[in-house]
């Protein structure tokens, strides 16, 4: 029987909740912990391990590893590098993921050549910011198989798009199937002419559920936009929605489940690019990574803000020495 090995790189924050929900998930078997800052790996690969002596988790070997993990890995994780910080004199203030451009260009080529240098097979899964520039370099720079590097991007987004939706209606999230395109960050905009609520659409929403308000779209998209930095603002980062994205879609690689979820990737053709950026559109995961992309046609004002986000994110690859 196969037995799976993920390497998580990146330790921080982000890092250490996606080791904590990996070993809970149980589908690995050796997990390695890679962390530029002395002791992190191995403090929280020990930790991990400790835990590992209840009877609620299996075992797993997890263990501080070195980029010669990567070779025999099924998985890696990277939420390396910097996140942005808290204004201490602005509890509101929202600053732009797009200031990490400079220090996570440098951390992810470093990563991803490592990666590279090792291994061919391995499906990557990104989170270190800026997001879209961050896939885009990993994607095309390293001669990487296509469909083998991906983002989290929009999953994250659309988990909040969803909760906040279900809020409205007064229901469970589950119930809400919608998601956020584009990018992870200022730019990324709901996609309402395809979101439902057990299938009734977005316009009939306050029919059927009237403590559902009618908004514009552009509340919509300023409120999910939002509400990454009243969690950011009130404990200093976000870790939870993000690590479990990672390690869902980590699970849907591994049993080839073929569900299509909102992620980041370079287009191939898709919405009339080819090539030169890289952004969250709903995309089908199996064994391979990213098997199709699924452009889905959209309304006047989803296209507006398609192509308000394509140029958000190309003049950040710019800035990262990236792209056409
Ligand atoms: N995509 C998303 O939805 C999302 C959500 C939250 C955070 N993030 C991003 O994830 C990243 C990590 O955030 P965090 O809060 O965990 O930050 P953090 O500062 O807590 O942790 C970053 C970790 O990366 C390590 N590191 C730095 N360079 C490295 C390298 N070259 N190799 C290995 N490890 C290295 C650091 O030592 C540190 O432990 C940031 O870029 C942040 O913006 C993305």
């Amino acid at each position: 029987m196969k037995s799976y090995k993920l390497v998580v790189t990146g330790a921080g924050h982000v890092g250490s909740y996606v080791l904590a929900n990996a070993v809970r998930m149980g589908m690995f078997c050796e997990i390695a912990v890679i962390d530029t800052l002395p002791g992190r790996a191995h403090g929280e690969a020990l930790d991990q391990l400790q835990a590992t002596g209840l009877p609620s988790l299996s075992a797993v070997n997890v263990h501080a590893g070195t980029p010669d993990d990567y070779r025999d890995a099924d998985i890696v994780i990277c939420s390396a590098g910097p996140s942005v910080i808290p204004d201490p004199h602005d509890p509101s203030a929202e600053p732009d993921r797009t200031l990490l451009t400079e220090a996570n260009s440098t951390v992810i080529r470093q990563v991803m050549g490592d990666i590279a240098a090792q291994t061919h097979d391995a499906v990557v899964i990104l989170i270190t910011n800026p997001l879209d520039t961050v896939v885009y370099i990993a994607e095309n720079e390293f001669g990487y198989p296509a469909g083998r590097v991906l983002g989290t991007g929009t999953m994250l987004d659309s988990a909040r798009l969803r909760q906040i939706v279900a809020g409205w209606c007064q229901v469970g999230p589950s119930s809400v199937q919608g998601y956020m395109m584009g990018e992870h960050g200022h730019s990324a905009f709901p996609v309402l002419s395809r979101l439902s609520v057990a299938g009734v659409r977005w316009p009939e929403l306050p029919r059927y559920y009237p403590s559902c308000h009618a908004l514009d779209p552009e509340q919509v998209r300023r409120q999910v936009v939002k509400s990454a930095y009243d969690v950011f603002n009130a404990k200093g980062w976000t870790n939870a929605g993000v690590a479990e994205s990672a390690v869902l879609l980590a699970r849907s690689v591994l049993l080839d489940e073929r569900v299509v979820f909102p992620v980041c990737s370079t287009l191939r053709g898709e919405y009339g690019h080819d090539g030169d950026v890289a952004l969250s559109m709903p995309s089908l995961i199996g064994r391979g990574g990213v098997e199709a992309r699924l452009p889905v046609a959209l309304d006047e004002w989803e296209n507006e803000h398609l192509e308000q986000t394509i140029a958000a994110i190309q003049a950040t690859m710019a800035d990262a020495h990236t792209g056409r």
